[in-house]
């Protein structure tokens, strides 16, 4: 499954030109400032907007292509549209929400799919009852229902948890992970919240004023520093794949390991093996000429200075090298670190300086792919 997009559009003052392709299941995520053209561009993915010019291709199948007057209607695309408030039908009962979709498809899922994609959401203690009694999350995962019951071949995500209160995010994060892992969709996901970003997306488009910016994958984006004022909005940082190598119930603490590196974290309650991502704020990072004796942080890491890079303000952008590589292997994983000018010319920093990177706080999330992504 793949999706292709180039496309141009004038809608109000804004010039969009959005040029992209997603070739592998997973999730996209589409990142932005307010008003860089995100929603505009599903719209226009869905069928609900008609671009000026350009083509739109799902699975080498042009929905649109203005040169060869191709517009087909939203219904024939193939396309799941999640939005940021789940806009279900308030006369109908969860289960004919969900199956609205599915009953006006050309390509339904099977009775059986629908009863595992209705389980997977955990959804099905629901099917009678009426979307205004049902929490904001349920709401949303009712909405996830209706959307892949009409068997997409892909899901966009428009800010699907930007309206819901901290609790409800993550009662809901889990399943976009388990989505994410098991459904084998390409999925663009609109968001402005980075944590969502760092935990759900494997690769990132970035938009600036109608424009595709940028774009890569998701461990290469966060830790982009030259991407102007826009990598101050992403909050600049690091995504590491890391294992777990220990599990002890009785312990407070686990170990993961990435790189060579050992890292602590708060008890993880998952099984050695398991595959995890550590998304580590530049912010959060200190930089350290000597190891630090009798300091509170856990993961206190020796690394090498690989690029110190200034930005608009008067910080400096460190990466540091995580284990040194050897010559033939893959280049060593980096981190980011982010501090103040002065305190940079105060210990001399220097590319290649060894150096300990004193972490003040690592955001464990929940569940990685099998393959590292
Ligand atoms: N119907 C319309 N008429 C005129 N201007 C519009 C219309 N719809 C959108 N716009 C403008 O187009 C621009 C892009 O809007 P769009 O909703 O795609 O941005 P966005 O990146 O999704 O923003 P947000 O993150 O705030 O949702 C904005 O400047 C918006 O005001």
């Amino acid at each position: 499954m793949s999706i292709a997009i180039d496309i141009r559009h004038k809608i109000g003052a804004l010039d969009l030109h959005a040029a992209f392709d997603i070739a592998e299941p997973g999730i996209t995520a589409l990142f932005g400032p307010s008003g860089s053209g995100k929603t505009t561009i599903i719209n226009a993915i869905a069928g609900l907007l008609r671009p000026d010019h350009g083509r739109i291709v799902i699975h080498d199948r042009a929905v649109f292509d203005r040169e060869r007057h191709i517009n087909l209607a939203p219904r024939k695309r193939r396309v799941g549209y999640v939005f940021q408030d789940a806009r279900l039908f308030p006369h109908l009962s969860v289960k004919a929400n969900l199956f609205y979709g599915h009953k006006r498809s050309d390509s339904p899922l099977t009775r059986s799919a629908c009863d595992d994609v209705i389980a997977m959401l955990g959804i099905g203690d629901l099917l009678s009852r009426r979307p205004n009694l049902l929490s904001g999350g349920e709401k949303q995962r009712v909405s996830l229902g209706r959307a892949l019951l009409a068997n997409p071949e892909i899901l966009l995500l428009d800010e699907p948890l930007s309206a819901l209160d901290q609790a409800r995010k993550n009662e809901i994060l889990p399943y976009l992970e388990h989505l994410r892992d098991t459904q084998h969709l390409p999925i663009l996901y609109v968001s402005h919240a980075i944590d969502e970003v760092a935990r759900l997306a494997d690769q990132m488009v970035v938009m600036e004023d109608g424009k595709t910016l940028a774009r890569g994958s998701v461990f290469d984006m966060l830790g982009r520093t030259d991407l102007g004022p826009l990598a101050g909005q992403f909050d600049t940082g690091t995504v590491l794949p890391a294992k777990v190598v220990s599990r002890d119930p009785k312990s407070i603490v686990s170990f993961l390991e990435c790189s060579g590196q050992r890292f602590v974290v708060p008890f993880l309650g998952k099984r050695s093996g398991s595959l995890v991502r550590l998304h580590i704020r530049a912010r959060d990072v200190m930089i350290a000429r000597a190891a630090p004796p009798g300091i509170s942080a856990n993961n206190i890491l020796p690394t090498r200075i690989m690029d110190i890079a200034g930005n608009s303000g008067d910080t400096l952008d460190i990466t540091l090298g995580l284990g040194h590589g050897d010559g033939d292997g893959p280049p060593p994983r980096t981190l980011h670190a982010r501090i103040t000018a002065w305190s940079a010319a105060r210990l001399k920093l220097a590319i290649g300086q060894d150096v300990f990177a004193v972490i003040k706080s690592v955001t464990v999330d929940g569940h990685m792919r099998q393959d590292g992504l």
